[in-house]
């Protein structure tokens, strides 16, 4: 099936049989290991410059709740980090679990957070988005711990408050006005290695970015997101939850970081 959301039915272990580079030597997600982190002090800090119209709208494509931004110019760019050049913002979406204890897709020292926010760009010296999913360089995702705690982060909000009007697949709802960098956390310390889409087709194009500080999300909020339905408004009711890969293996890869 080219349905992706059908994927998550069928289990991360049977892609590879029709996206072999499932089973590649650089898919991500990974577990983060403090012992196997290397400190490289020659990483720059990282910068987004978000312009808020550029936002769109935001959607449920039946396997997750994405903001789109225009990309259509530099107008909202990641740079610096480990990136060279500026990295054009696309969309936004997140993953999460069926309960609070679970749901984000990468592991830090056996910690599994209750979701995780990518911010998914692309490397414009490539003419478009599918030519960039071809690139080793061709995409950074900025991701960032979702973690259930007593002070949600009060910019949460716009998003979930627009999860109503998107509960079911195919729903599309406008989202103007939006910078979401108001939802970075404090720190800006990383992780970074270079890894895959965490859904088919998993191309192995992605530098991630992977902040160490969570963001603070009240239950209520999670429990909004697993309001969501996989499937679409006249078809039963299939609660939109666990839309997040099992970690895969380093293989000889090193994670970076930013920090001591
Ligand atoms: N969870 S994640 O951040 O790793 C991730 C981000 C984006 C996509 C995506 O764009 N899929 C659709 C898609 C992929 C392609 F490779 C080509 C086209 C296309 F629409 C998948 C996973
Ligand atoms: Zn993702």
């Amino acid at each position: 099936f080219h349905d992706i959301s059908l994927y998550f039915f069928l289990g991360p272990d049977q892609w590879h049989k029709n996206y072999p580079i499932a089973k590649g030597r650089h898919q991500s997600p990974i577990e983060i290991n403090n012992k196997e982190v290397h400190y490289d002090r020659s990483l720059l800090p990282w910068f987004a410059s978000y312009d808020p119209g550029a936002a769109k709208t935001i959607l449920n494509n039946g396997k997750t709740c994405r903001v789109v931004f225009d990309d259509s110019f530099d107008r909202s760019v990641l740079r610096g980090g480990p990136l060279s050049g500026v990295y054009r913002l696309r969309q936004l979406h997140f993953h999460w679990g069926s309960s609070d204890d679970h749901g984000s897709e990468h592991v830090v020292n056996g910690v599994r957070y209750a979701g995780e926010l990518h911010l998914l760009h692309w490397n414009p010296k490539y003419s478009n988005y599918l030519d960039a999913v071809r690139r080793a360089d061709g995409i950074a995702v900025l991701a960032i711990f979702l973690q259930v705690g007593k002070t949600p982060k009060p910019e949460m909000k716009r998003i979930l408050e627009e999860i109503n009007a998107i509960k079911t697949k195919g729903k599309e709802a406008p989202f103007p006005n939006f910078d979401p960098s108001i939802l970075f956390p404090k720190s800006h310390d990383y992780w970074t290695y270079h890894g895959s889409f965490t859904t088919p087709p998993c191309e192995e194009c992605i530098t991630w970015i992977v902040l160490r500080e969570p963001i603070i999300v009240s239950s209520d909020q999670m429990a909004k997101l697993r309001s969501l339905s996989k499937n679409a408004e006249n078809e039963p009711d299939i609660p939109l939850v666990d839309n997040w890969r099992p970690t895969q293996p380093l293989y000889f890869r090193m994670v970076s970081a930013s920090f001591l």
